[in-house]
């Protein structure tokens, strides 16, 4: 791998954007790279939780400005599709995934976090969409994600202004799930990681199923795609371990 270190700490798969002296920005290449790992494991039962994270002092700054320049139209379009099926397959992923953001997280890089299940950031980070700067938007999927997770208003104001906001005020609106010191970042990210693989790991799936093709059409389809998915949790063998725990220590 050229643009992206791989670690695989069963059941944490570490991938570490991996371009320091650019700030982990994404290029085409990071982007294929990113893809190919994730496909890969798919279908590894040791791993359950994938963390993304940057080298050296960024998360990622965005997308490469420096390729820009050969851009027309229909390749921009070409790359910032590219991006946004790789967020998506990522928001999608059926194991759990966590943004460990331990430095700049702007455009593009924001946007990739924002595909993770959870975020959690260290005391000095500084997050935004500042695409508007170049007189463009964000491209991979920042204008939708964004409104999801924190409202209209905020993420409107995020948008246009461009500006970076500090981790304080992203933990407020909801833009981030934590804050912690920066020293203690990667052992409260590893700790979240193992909670969550420790948990079922078919009702994980289920949940996020549920959650992200549940949310985006009427409320109705939304409650009967969770009953389906509640259905199909009782096909499980955790769910029967789990109960049979629960109830024998009861009836004691
Ligand atoms: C085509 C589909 C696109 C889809 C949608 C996504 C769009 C985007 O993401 S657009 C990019 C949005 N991001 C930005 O506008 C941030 C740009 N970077 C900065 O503003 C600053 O670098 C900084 C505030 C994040 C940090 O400043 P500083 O600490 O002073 O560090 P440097 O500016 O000296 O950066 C070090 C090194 O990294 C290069 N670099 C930084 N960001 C990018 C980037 N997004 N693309 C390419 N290169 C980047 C910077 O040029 C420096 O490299 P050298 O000049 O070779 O030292």
């Amino acid at each position: 791998m050229e643009t992206i270190l791989v670690r695989e700490e069963p059941p944490i798969e570490w991938i570490i954007l991996n371009r320091p002296d650019k700030l982990n920005s994404i290029n085409v290449k990071m982007l294929d790279e990113i893809g190919s790992v994730l496909r890969q494991i798919v279908n590894n039962d040791k791993i359950k939780v994938i963390i993304f994270t940057g080298s050296g002092k960024a998360f990622s700054a965005g997308a490469d400005i420096s390729q820009f320049k050969e851009l027309d139209p229909v390749k921009a379009w070409e790359f910032a599709t590219k991006g946004r099926e790789l967020m998506d397959y990522i928001e999608r992923y059926p194991k759990p995934t966590i943004a460990m953001i331990n430095g700049y997280a702007l455009g593009g890089g924001l946007e990739l976090a924002l595909s993770c299940d959870l975020r959690i950031a260290s005391q000095n980070v500084e997050l935004g969409l500042p695409e508007i700067n170049l007189g463009i938007y964000p491209g991979f999927g920042g204008t939708q994600r964004l409104v999801r997770l924190i409202g209209k208003g905020r993420a409107l104001e995020i948008i246009m202004l461009g500006d970076r906001i500090k981790a304080d005020y992203a933990e407020r609106i909801g833009l981030v799930n934590r804050v912690v010191e920066s020293s203690s970042l990667e052992k409260e990210v590893r700790e979240l990681a193992l909670k969550l693989a420790e948990k079922p790991q078919t009702a994980i799936r289920l949940i996020k199923t549920v959650v992200n093709y549940g949310n985006d059409g009427p409320i109705l389809s939304g409650l009967t795609l969770e009953s389906l998915g509640w259905g199909i949790a009782f096909a499980t063998e955790e769910e029967k371990k789990r109960v049979d725990e629960f109830l024998s220590k009861r009836s004691k």
